[in-house]
């Protein structure tokens, strides 16, 4: 195996101001906004738009740990379906700020005058909204504790917030506040959720968040799996790096992104971003093309055995069924998109999707699914049932996380389920044995889904189904 030249970014790091706060540095962040940012330093532009890293969460420590002793340098690689790799060392992150730390340092960062946009890739149970109605949970404990007067902040809405409030009263403009989170609107969803925060603080406080600050919305998209040892020892072997944390991902980029940024932006277009007026329609195609079809693979993908997206994807009945589920479910909810040929992209979908290379797991694709299938499917579903178009697709999948949800896979081997609202939803999925719409009756996640006869009949079909005969026989039929 030859080892590949690697070289530290072609760039002086020395003298970058930081710009950009990041709040929720893992591994999408690093192969995606990061890497625009360095490119543009690659370029000689942008020296005023270095990257401040922040964790918020107590499991940000990880990373606090392995980025600070690297200078906050990591190893982006790329992995090509044909087995081809690149690989960079990205520079554009010049500090990391561990909150738990020293929430001082996090909160005088985001207020200091040369910071103008604050980043968030904070997932999307991060914006603390009701999934039926969508309205900011003010009922929340961390929420509750960081609303109270003079409260030291927890949450990135106490951390937000607090810093838009000194700004304020410094007399300095607000930061843009720029949402990369897989979430629809996630700029107007952005706005809602930490506005409603701050009128929790102060009524006045929590209009002038609405009015003043800019929200931007953006449609992101990167594969990016979760490291791995064979990653890092990848990187190593390769590359000659010892890196604690690299991380890696496929070759394809976007990020179309609004084009309002009152303080200025670094020049994005440069690095391959589309900057447009409206994302909307770029956000919905990618929420139901590719999010959703990633919850149509993941739960019959792990019921039929398979581990990895690529492996789901050579199965002809999975693949047959997640291209069914675009074209026939997906397909028929969106309005066209501009510059995009629809057909085009289903086919790349379908491409990246089976990148053996990348080793996306299942696993991931099929955790903290109360946050993914009440934003991602059932808008769709709802739109298919207002238009008499077909669900029964999306009644499968939805079929099989229940299924999922039970936490036994076909074999009886235990499948762990990694959601916030677990403790309530393994035991409703194991009560359907005997109560089948036991699942669907969840209001938080479906509303009145269940009272839906034309979504109800496949629902029930496909978990009979998966209960009878297993996911392989479900889908050959389906
Ligand atoms: N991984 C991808 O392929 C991908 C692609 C496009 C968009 N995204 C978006 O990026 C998000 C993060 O993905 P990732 O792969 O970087 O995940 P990750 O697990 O590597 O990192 C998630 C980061 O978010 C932080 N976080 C989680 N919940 C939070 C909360 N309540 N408050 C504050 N911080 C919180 C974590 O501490 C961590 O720093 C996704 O949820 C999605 O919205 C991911
Ligand atoms: O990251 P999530 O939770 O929004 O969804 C899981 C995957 O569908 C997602 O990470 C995709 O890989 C990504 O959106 C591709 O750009």
């Amino acid at each position: 195996m030859t080892m590949l030249d690697l070289a530290a970014p072609p760039y002086d790091r020395a003298g970058i101001r930081t710009g950009i706060v990041h709040l929720g540095v893992g591994g999408f962040h690093r192969a995606h906004q990061a890497l625009a940012v360095d490119e543009l330093l690659r370029r000689g532009e942008a020296r005023e738009w270095g990257i401040c890293g922040v964790g918020l969460l107590p499991g940000d420590a990880a990373m606090r740990d392995a980025l600070r002793p690297q200078d906050g340098l990591y190893t982006l690689v790329t992995k090509h379906a044909d087995g081809g790799l690149d690989a960079r060392v990205v520079g554009s992150i010049v500090e990391y700020l561990f909150a738990p730390d020293d929430p001082e340092a996090v909160l005088e960062r985001m207020a200091h005058p040369d910071t103008r946009i604050v980043s968030l890739t904070i997932t999307e149970g991060g914006y603390n909204f009701d999934q039926v109605t969508g309205a900011f949970d003010t009922s929340a404990p961390d929420v509750v504790a960081d609303a109270r007067p003079g409260a030291v902040p927890t949450t990135v809405f106490g951390f937000v917030v607090e810093a838009l409030a000194r700004r304020r009263t410094r007399g300095l403009p607000p930061f843009t506040v720029m949402s990369c989170d897989n979430v629809q609107g996630n700029g107007e969803m952005a706005r809602a959720v930490f506005a409603a925060f701050a009128g929790l603080r102060d009524p006045e406080l929590g209009r002038w968040v609405h009015d003043a600050v800019a929200f931007p919305s953006s449609m992101v998209d990167r594969i990016t799996p979760v490291t791995t040892e064979a990653d890092r020892a990848l990187v190593a072997e390769r590359f000659g790096v010892q890196d604690r944390w690299p991380v890696v991902a496929e070759p394809f980029f976007q990020w179309v992104l609004e084009d309002r940024f009152p303080l200025g932006r670094p020049p994005l277009e440069h690095a391959g971003v589309q900057l447009v007026a409206d994302v909307e329609p770029y956000e919905l195609m990618k929420l139901r093309l590719l999010n959703a079809s990633h919850q149509a693979m993941a739960y019959l993908g792990r019921l039929a055995g398979h581990r990895y997206a690529h492996e789901a994807m050579a199965d002809p009945d999975l693949a047959r069924f997640v291209r069914d589920f675009m074209d026939r479910e997906a397909t028929p909810t969106l309005a066209p998109v501009p510059g995009v040929d629809l057909e085009e992209y289903k086919a790349t979908l379908m491409e990246r999707f089976g990148n053996p290379e990348v080793r996306d797991t299942l696993a991931r694709l099929g955790s903290e699914t109360s946050d993914r299938i009440p934003k991602f499917l059932v808008p769709l579903v709802r739109d298919q049932l207002r238009t008499g178009g077909e669900v029964t697709r999306s009644a499968a999948v939805v079929a099989s996380w229940a299924r999922y949800a039970e936490g036994v896979d076909e074999q009886g081997e235990p499948i762990e389920v990694v959601d916030r609202l677990a403790d309530r939803l393994v035991p409703l999925a194991r009560s359907q044995r005997t109560d089948p719409l036991a699942f669907l009756r969840s209001p938080m996640l479906f509303g009145s889904l269940v009272e839906e006869p034309r979504f109800v009949e496949p629902y029930l079909d496909a978990l009979d189904s998966l209960h009878r005969v297993g996911a392989r026989a479900t889908l050959a039929a389906l």
